[in-house]
């Protein structure tokens, strides 16, 4: 959890903001087509035939609406939602109530699935594709298994990292769908949404503005727009214009690309301090005075996404756009970086 503007993840107040803007409904979900027309016809099919649908597997980056799907699923249904996270269950036996309390055809959304403890992920086994669990009573030689009816479930499972998921576990899932960034222009749609439900005014150029500084993803635009609208209010006449969202934001300290002051400093020490590279992390890490930790998975990400900065073995350097997005002139011979290459 973090306070951090651009910050993929959930602050930890943030869920009750976040919940007036969640869509509800598969036709509410903004963009992601592919994966909303397979889910319509996964959920059409399953509902025409009275039975629930095949479990499925959501992954991807933080703050693409994983759990809004989960939530969307439920509502198609018509069903009720259970939701806990694979770091939650301990132990198997935690699992085992959850499942035997289930109603039928309910849905059940675990999130950061690929944390779940494996003796509760070997008994989600049984639930998945027989509807049954073995709960084990005692210890040792005199132990037993009792074996408990599960009444028939949707497990809708969402991870960040897919690959970290065991072969069995991702076999049992009948669908499979991930999440991509979204393109400034679905970022566009999403945020006239959101101030629409928000009741903030707001201009084309506006949109346009946090949607490019939003890194593709749409819980930094709902934050980015929030913050605007704050400035909007105190310091104008509170309509999000292309001049407010850009006041607010160097205010707030998001760039153009939505880089915060973080991955600028560390963007800015790689390029001034080392001659655009290449340097070890840790050196990095040193001369903008994080930990290695952060500038690994809080900063490079996104720099890497946007083309600035490339992970080398022989240590990180700047690319050619990550010397132009500073303003500074890059050296012949440059490793070239493509802006948003992967969304192109
Ligand atoms: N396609 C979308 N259309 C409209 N709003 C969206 C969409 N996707 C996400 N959102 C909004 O972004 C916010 C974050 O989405 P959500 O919580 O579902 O992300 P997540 O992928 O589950 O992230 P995490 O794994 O960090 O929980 C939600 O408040 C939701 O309103």
């Amino acid at each position: 959890m973090t306070d951090d503007l651009v910050a993929a993840e959930a602050g930890d107040d943030e869920l009750d903001a976040e919940a007036s803007v969640r869509p509800r409904r598969l036709a509410e979900f903004i963009a992601q087509h592919r994966v909303r027309d397979q889910l319509e016809l996964l959920l059409q099919g399953a509902m025409g035939r009275g039975a629930p649908p095949d479990h499925i597997l959501l992954s991807g980056p933080p703050g693409l609406g994983k759990t809004t799907l989960a939530n969307i699923v439920a509502a198609e249904l018509g069903t009720s939602i259970r939701t806990t996270s694979g770091p939650v269950i301990e132990r198997s036996g935690d699992l085992a109530a959850i499942l035997t309390s289930l109603a039928p055809g309910d849905v059940l959304f675990i999130d950061e699935i690929h944390r779940i403890a494996k003796p509760a992920e070997e008994l989600l086994y049984s639930a998945m594709e027989d509807f049954r669990v073995d709960v084990i009573v005692g210890k040792g030689p005199g132990a037993t298994a009792i074996p408990l009816d599960v009444e028939p479930f949707t497990l809708v499972g969402a991870t960040t990292r897919a690959g970290l998921l065991s072969g069995p576990m991702r076999d049992r899932f009948g669908f499979v769908a991930h999440l991509d960034f979204y393109s400034p222009a679905d970022l566009d749609s999403l945020l006239h949404r959101s101030a629409r439900i928000l009741g903030v005014p707001i201009t084309a150029a506006g949109a346009a503005e946090i949607a490019g500084r939003s890194r593709g993803t749409p819980r930094i635009a709902n934050r980015l727009l929030r913050r605007v609208r704050d400035y909007a209010e105190v310091r104008a006449d509170g309509v999000v214009t292309e001049e407010t969202a850009r006041a607010a934001l160097k205010v707030y300290d998001v760039d153009a690309l939505g880089l915060d002051r973080l991955d600028r400093a560390v963007l800015r020490a790689l390029i001034e301090s080392f001659r655009g590279g290449p340097v070890g992390l840790s050196t990095l890490a040193v001369a903008v005075g994080e930990q290695s930790d952060t500038v690994e998975e809080v900063c490079e990400p996104f720099l890497v996404r946007a083309g600035l900065l490339a992970r080398t073995p022989r240590g990180r350097v700047a690319t050619e756009a990550g010397w132009l997005h500073l303003g500074k002139t890059p050296p012949s011979g440059v490793v070239q970086g493509d802006l948003f290459a992967r969304d192109a």
